[in-house]
């Protein structure tokens, strides 16, 4: 799989051994994904490892789950204040985008239990696609929140950094315009997760270069992107991009990601070893929780994080 040239492309599938901690191909993989998450905040993962048919079958049961009635859906209820692990649609700036989320999905019985409300008469396939496509994210997210530890030097922090992270599983899909609507899926935003895991089957994807060009990303490869959890946790080392998504031709458009996010309770506090006299320090402690819930609750403001939690320089 090849990948645009303006944008990082990283082959996670050239070695086995590249995955083996400590090797060389290890801590060349460590330098590549730090390096493109500081300067771009995203790249394109090439993971080969990733049987195709799973992300067949994956389209299949999407299709089969956005067409349920939207009662159906609305029993996808989400955990507050995390809107994205419910059922969103009929959104008014959106209203192309639909998408269901599910926490942990990872987890074979998270993943059961959203099926069994979508299908009281069980689905089993879809329940056990879901799992393993969430899973497969699960551990490469980890995979890469790894390597950019190791690349800032704050390694020592990751477990716990892991342990007091949850994931949302999400599938998403955007109905094709009618030529009296626009084509924008989804306006210019930044992420609020730590890091998301994303699959397009079409195109649409684009992130805004630091030199404010968009730059368009291609179907078919997994495209890894830092969110403002990140960002602000890293003391501004690792840029948090902005992005949207282009809904081009007559067919609906449909992704699927993974969002690691700090859990319930969880505190975003920067480590020491990041802030220094050229990185003085960029945001006070926070609990994540706490900003989604301001976040909400402030839809007019832009920059939220900033003004939640910014530190003035002096
Ligand atoms: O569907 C996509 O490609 C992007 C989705 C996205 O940016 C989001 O859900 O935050
Ligand atoms: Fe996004």
């Amino acid at each position: 799989m090849s990948c645009e040239s303006r944008i990082p492309c990283i082959d996670f599938s050239k070695n086995t051994e590249d995955l083996v901690e400590g090797s060389e191909g290890w801590n060349d993989l460590c330098k590549q994904v730090g390096e493109a998450c500081a300067k771009f905040g995203f790249f394109q993962l090439v993971y080969d490892q990733a049987p195709v048919k799973l992300h067949e079958e994956l389209l299949v049961g999407m299709k089969e789950l956005f067409s349920l009635s939207d009662k159906t859906k609305e029993k996808n209820v989400h955990s507050k204040p995390h809107r994205k692990t419910g059922y969103l649609a009929k959104i008014e700036a959106v209203p192309l985008f639909e998408s269901l989320g599910i926490i942990n999905a990872h987890i074979l019985d998270e993943a059961r239990e959203f099926t069994d409300l979508m299908w009281p008469n069980d689905n089993p396939t879809l329940c056990q696609t879901i799992h393993s496509v969430a899973k497969m994210l699960q551990e490469l997210e980890g995979v890469v929140r790894k390597m950019i530890f190791e690349n800032l030097g704050v390694e020592d922090y990751y477990d716990s950094n892991m342990k007091n992270s949850d994931n949302i599983f999400r599938v998403l899909k955007y109905k094709a315009p009618r030529n009296d609507e626009s084509n924008i899926g989804l306006p210019p935003h930044t992420d609020k997760s730590i890091l998301a895991i994303l699959y397009q089957y079409t195109n649409g994807l684009e992130f805004l270069s630091k030199e404010g060009q968009w730059l368009e990303t291609q179907p078919g490869t997994f495209i890894v992107l830092a969110g403002e959890a990140l960002m602000a946790w890293s003391n501004g080392r690792i840029h948090a991009p902005t992005h949207r998504v282009v809904i081009n031709g007559e067919k609906d458009r449909h992704s699927y990601a993974i969002f690691a996010t700090p859990n319930e309770g969880a505190t975003v506090e920067i480590p020491k070893e990041l802030i220094d006299k050229d990185h003085p320090l960029q945001f006070r402690s926070f609990d994540y929780m706490e900003f989604l819930r301001y976040l909400y609750a402030n839809p007019h403001l832009d920059n939220h994080l900033k003004i939640y939690a910014g530190v003035e320089a002096v």
